[in-house]
């Protein structure tokens, strides 16, 4: 694959604000959760657990509040194990009314593992590496940052996580110490098809949040788009996008945001780009 990251634009539907209720269609609702502390201060974060920020909070706030504007309910949410996505469901689904909603979770949809780049500051390492070095580690589909060893200064911290600590021992499966999109996807996908697509297929109304990169990933996979193409797709937090997919789980509307379109342009900009110390 060609490891140039793109600038164009990505292509944006934007819903009214009374889009139609969910009842008997095949509708999932996605959304990155608000900024983190860590990347109010341009951090690489990936595994490690970093809270919202209050922008981060208003942004998740915002999120429910387009929800609840268009009669959104759910049956069944799917989040990480990361704190900062569940304070962002958490804040979602007692807006709309619904905090009693079952929630799963899975180490599966948690943030790309950034390995060794995690907690450096991302305008520091495009002075030291070239922007375009950062832009390829961000965005890129199969290049991988260098893994995180153990002497890492936040190795311990990602793994006294309780939730990512139990996860390992329950689940029987190899954690990453560094992940790209493509490695991402290859844990993101099976969970999408396996777990979430039964639900989706027996009716229910499902709300994912999630993290930019687990976006990423269902979206190249359900739009099938190109590993060059993906690399300039850019995730906005705290917008929700909706997939509407006919019995066959053939996508019938694609990433159709919620909300004001120059703030969705702005969530996007923002997402792409590398920011400042
Ligand atoms: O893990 C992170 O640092 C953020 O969630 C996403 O960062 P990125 O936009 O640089 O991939």
């Amino acid at each position: 694959m060609s490891s140039s990251v793109r600038k164009t634009a990505i292509p944006l539907s934007v819903s009214p604000p009374s889009s139609p209720v969910m009842t008997g269609r095949r509708i999932v609702v996605l959304a990155r959760h608000g900024e983190s502390e860590w990347s109010k201060n341009n951090i690489f974060c990936g595994w490690y657990d970093s809270l919202l920020s209050d922008r981060g909070t208003n942004e998740a706030l915002e999120c429910a509040e387009l929800l609840k504007q268009s009669n959104y309910e759910f049956d069944r949410a799917y989040t990480s194990l990361l704190t900062r996505a569940h304070q962002t469901l958490n804040i979602i689904t007692e807006h709309i009314g619904q905090s009693s909603l079952p929630v799963e979770e899975s180490w599966r949809l948690n943030e790309r593992h950034y390995g060794a780049l995690t907690g450096y500051n991302k305008a520091e390492l495009a002075t030291k590496y070239g922007e375009k070095q950062v832009q390829i580690w961000r965005r890129s589909f199969d290049v991988l940052p260098p893994p995180m060893e153990a002497t890492h200064k936040y190795y311990r911290a990602i793994w006294r996580n309780p939730k990512i600590v139990a996860q390992s021992y329950t689940s029987n499966e190899k954690f990453p110490s560094t992940e790209s999109l493509k490695e991402t996807m290859e844990r993101v996908i099976p969970y999408w098809d396996n777990t979430i697509v039964p639900n989706i297929q027996r009716g229910q109304r499902i709300l994912i949040v999630a993290h930019g990169t687990v976006l990423r990933s269902l979206i190249k996979y359900l739009d099938n788009v190109s590993d060059n193409d993906i690399c300039s797709i850019n995730i906005p937090s705290g917008i929700p996008f909706v997939y509407e997919f006919d019995d066959d789980m053939k996508v019938i509307s694609s990433r159709t945001f919620l909300g004001d379109k120059k703030r969705i342009e702005e969530g996007i900009a923002r997402a792409a780009s590398i920011g400042s110390h």
